[in-house]
């Protein structure tokens, strides 16, 4: 894969701001030339070879567009639809696109809303699955008129050259403005997109961020939609790998295990993670119930898998989510159900979690969230190791080992009763608390290394670095959503570096403004311009930065300069140094 900017459009890279709302005119002028450039092309006063002020990508897409499928540059305002009939279809075909993108489009939306931007997901066919417009009525408007809704189809060949028909042909990201567009019904709109991937490599979908403005598209719009693509793919390989746990015991081959982590992979050096690994390692060898409690994203899955991996390698790992699925179908879900049990239920019946995890590890995500009701089911599946069916009579003798893990307080659930105090006691024989990021000094930075060079790998470009300014972020930040979120944060930051380096403007807006205007109101955003050289305002949030990441590594390392110092790239005597004219002792 090429760098961020092979993908942007030259149009984005004119305008230069994502803040503007009026194009000036020389946007305006460079849209004309395009758009001449456009009309030349086709209409063979250019060649293709002369072409130069747009991507070859697109000058070929035009031409397709024009050639081969014959789509009127003037009149291909209202692209084609599936039926209801067939788009539900198309739906159910791809119910695992969707569920894995429903959180992240979500998430997206709250960020879009405020930037004129809407929300689309395409299938890898260009049928339209999901456009999420939020409160933008003029976005709403135009997307009526250009049945830009679900089951609209938009290819190459029904609209002509648009981001996500270009993403789709490409198989890569890219970012489509103004009169890139072929038509002319969206020479004021601008469109960023990324593929998603399946397990197989086989294109499962797009995602777009699309505005009816051409200036509200930006190299950020760009890295966004990359990232949150890229957090869709994660998930879809994952169901993907959930789907095969619903697979009986009895038909895997007797060594194949879904679960992937093994203690050896999870990473962390600070003193408090090397513990808890230590500990779960005890745990993994004794046959009791394990509770993970830790906050979201640091990684009890992880341990859980790593558990199953020493304790039961050979028998099946069945995680289900106990948040995740509808009140209604956890019972079933857990427990299976007799043919005919409920209405919908599948004839034949169907055997749940509890039964697929015989010989190996149920892992129950989220357990605080288990309704009062099925936590007494629970309790007495655990206490007699039988199940019985949703529905039936027969109690079905099952071995499992149970891993539970929460981000709440269970013991405080205990004491409102919304968790029963038997269940708690009986699931948490050993407690594995894995702390959170914030809190394990070094490992920020190792895991930020890490998640470099794995994406760095995986998108072909060269490693890059991250500056000292950067670094002095991240030790900084107080990372709410913990390994999850420093991997998303990782994943953009590779994606927006220029010059092989990864300064702190790099990162997602709330990780640099969490670092400067909220602890420091006087200081400027890092985004607003280069680190380097700044002015003396910025200079002292660059200041503040450092003294605090200063303070976090001494007392990460209880005062161990030598290790401090290591963390933080500096030799001892500069440490000492800054220690003192930031006047750090006094306040130890
Ligand atoms: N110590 C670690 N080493 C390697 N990867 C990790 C580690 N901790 C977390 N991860 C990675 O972080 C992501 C989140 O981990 P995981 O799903 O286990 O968190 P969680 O605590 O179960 O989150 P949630 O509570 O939201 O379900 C995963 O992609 C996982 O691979």
């Amino acid at each position: 894969m090429l760098s961020i900017e092979n993908y942007l459009s030259p149009i984005i890279r004119n305008i230069d701001s994502s803040l503007r709302f009026e194009l000036d005119e020389a946007d305006i002028v460079y849209i004309d030339k395009v758009r001449q450039l456009k009309l030349d092309l086709i209409n063979n006063r250019v060649k293709l070879k002369d072409v130069d002020i747009v991507r070859l990508d697109i000058a070929e897409s035009w031409l397709r567009s024009f050639q081969e499928y014959h789509v009127d540059m003037q009149d291909c305002s209202k692209a084609p639809a599936l039926n209801q009939k067939a788009f539900s279809k198309r739906v159910s075909e791809k119910e695992k696109l969707l569920k894995a993108a429903e959180p992240y489009i979500e998430q997206l939306e709250s960020i879009a809303a405020n930037t004129h931007c809407f929300i689309m997901l395409t299938d890898e066919q260009g049928v339209i699955l999901r456009v999420v417009e939020g409160d933008f009525q003029e976005a709403k408007n135009t997307n009526t008129q250009l049945q830009l809704l679900p089951g609209g189809v938009w290819t190459e060949a029904t609209v002509g050259t648009c981001s996500h028909a270009l993403s789709i042909f490409l198989q890569c990201p890219t970012q489509v403005c103004g009169s890139e567009h072929y038509c002319e019904s969206f020479s004021h709109s601008s469109c960023s997109s990324a593929p998603i991937f399946n397990a197989n490599g086989g294109l499962e979908g797009v995602l777009s961020i699309a505005s009816p403005y051409i200036q509200r598209q930006s190299s950020h719009s760009l890295g966004l939609v990359v990232s949150t693509a890229w957090a869709i793919q994660n998930e879809i390989q994952l169901l993907g790998k959930n789907r095969l746990y619903a697979i009986p015991a009895q038909e895997r081959s007797p060594n194949h295990s879904e679960a992937q982590f093994k203690f050896k992979e999870i990473l962390g050096e600070s003193a408090a993670m090397l513990t808890t690994i230590d500990n779960a390692r005890k745990f993994a060898r004794i046959e009791a119930n394990i509770l993970i409690q830790g906050e979201s994203g640091t990684g009890k899955e992880v341990f859980a898998q790593s558990i199953h991996n020493e304790s039961r390698p050979r028998g099946p790992f069945v995680a289900e989510n106990c948040a995740a699925i509808p009140r209604t179908l956890i019972e079933s879900e857990l427990f299976g159900y007799e043919g005919g049990s409920f209405t919908g239920a599948e004839r034949q019946g169907r055997i749940g979690k509890i039964e697929q995890a015989n010989g190996g590890t149920l892992f129950l995500d989220e357990i605080g969230d288990m309704p009062l009701e099925l936590q007494a089911v629970l309790l007495r599946v655990i206490e007699e190791k039988k199940v019985k069916r949703v529905g039936g009579n027969r109690s079905i003798p099952v071995d499992f080992r149970l891993i539970t893990a929460t981000n709440k307080d269970l013991l405080k659930l205990t004491r409102n009763n919304q968790f029963r105090e038997d269940l708690y006691y009986r699931i948490a024989t050993f407690k594995i608390c894995i702390p959170p990021l914030r809190e394990r000094g070094g490992d920020i930075l190792h895991l930020a290394e890490h998640y470099i060079k794995l994406y760095a790998q995986k998108q072909k470009i060269r490693v890059p670095s991250l500056s000292k300014t950067a670094k002095y972020m991240l030790l900084k930040y107080d990372w709410p959503g913990n390994v999850r979120q420093l991997q998303n944060a990782v994943l953009y930051a590779v994606t927006m570096a220029k010059n092989g380096q990864i300064r702190p403007e790099d990162f997602p807006s709330e990780i640099v403004l969490e670092n400067t205007q909220a602890n420091n109101p006087k200081a400027q955003p890092l985004t607003s311009g280069k680190v380097d050289d700044c002015g003396k305002d910025k200079i002292t949030s660059i200041n503040e930065l450092e003294k605090v990441a200063i303070e976090r590594a001494l007392q990460q390392t209880n005062n161990n300069i030598r290790i401090a110092s290591e963390l933080l790239g500096m030799s001892k005597s500069t440490l000492y140094r800054k220690i003192k004219e930031y006047d750090l002792f006094l306040k130890n």
